[in-house]
């Protein structure tokens, strides 16, 4: 392993990432960048603090790849192995994969020229394109959002009913007139294990013009509260889109870091937003070590 390993921090409206170069697996290699390693990178005092770690990595040295990608791994050369602050696997990231084709770009591995009709990318949801916009920003098709039934998320002694989404990971998407500045998410919502048995990002909505404009906060499962998802961007423009009896349209999503846009449609789900490199380093030997 390379004894002081390359590390960039960046987000993408506020949701953060550290970001692990690793493009042949030999920085990372084995079971290196283990939970326990990827829970030290996040902490926020005595890490480098994150939501999640994005490790930029050619998918022919991603063990679980095959499996994941089946018959598209020819196609998808690189992959975003994507870690939770907690250390689990998450099946996609909406944001993080936006932040990981500017840092596969910023990093000189991709040219930012052939993304503008996207490149696909692995993900342990499958593959996923992903280009830059000519804002500078970058999109995402997340595909089709599934409905897969109604749930309930439990907070401070309060119900909120909303739609349980898939867009490869699992949201319970509650819109609700309580006022979201009112609510206390350092404790995780309560919610249905039966129907979310891997757990569950809880989003909460505010409906600001039915069908077009949104806002949101989420708690993100093995994360806590954060400051933007953009899966669960996705599922809420759906769950704005279902309560006006439409399955097809434009959401601006407000979410505590920024703003992103979704267009939802029949087979696709296309989230647009920024993503930002904050700074770019070396790992010291002796955290490493420690
Ligand atoms: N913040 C991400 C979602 C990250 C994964 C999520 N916490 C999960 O476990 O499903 C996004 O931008 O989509």
């Amino acid at each position: 392993m390379t004894s002081s390993p390359r590390v960039l921090i960046g987000h993408g409206t506020e949701n953060d990432f550290v970001v692990l170069p690793d493009p042949d697996g030999t920085v990372w290699p084995g079971d290196r960048l283990d939970a326990a390693m990827v829970r030290r990178l996040c902490e926020r005092r005595a890490g480098l603090g994150g939501d999640g770690v994005l490790r930029l990595v050619r998918s022919t040295h991603v063990p679980d790849a095959p499996e994941v990608l089946g018959e598209d791994l020819d196609r998808c050369e690189w992959f975003m192995d994507h870690r939770n602050a907690d250390g689990s696997h998450a099946e996609m990231c909406g944001n993080g994969i936006r932040l990981f084709l500017h840092a596969l770009i910023s990093e000189g591995l991709v040219e930012r020229a052939a993304c503008e009709q996207g490149l696909l990318v692995g993900t342990r949801g499958g593959p996923r394109r992903v280009g830059a916009a000519p804002d500078g920003g970058y999109w995402v098709d997340m595909g089709p959002a599934r409905a897969f039934g109604r749930g309930t998320a439990q907070l401070g002694g309060r119900s909120f009913p909303g739609i349980a989404v898939s867009m490869g990971n699992p949201h319970l998407a509650a819109l609700t007139d309580v006022d979201l500045d009112s609510l206390d998410l350092t404790t995780p919502p309560r919610f249905d294990p039966q129907l979310f048995p891997d757990g569950v990002n809880v989003e909460l909505v505010n409906v600001l013009e039915p069908a077009a404009h949104v806002r949101l906060r989420v708690f993100e499962r093995g994360v806590g509260e954060t400051r933007s998802c953009g899966t669960g961007a996705c599922a809420v423009a759906y769950a704005a889109l279902v309560a006006e009896g439409r399955t097809e349209g434009t959401v601006v999503v407000d979410v505590p870091g920024g703003r992103l846009t979704v267009q939802v449609g029949v087979r696709t789900t296309v989230l647009t937003g920024p993503a930002v490199l904050v700074s770019a380093g070396v790992l010291c030997p002796e955290w490493l070590s420690a």
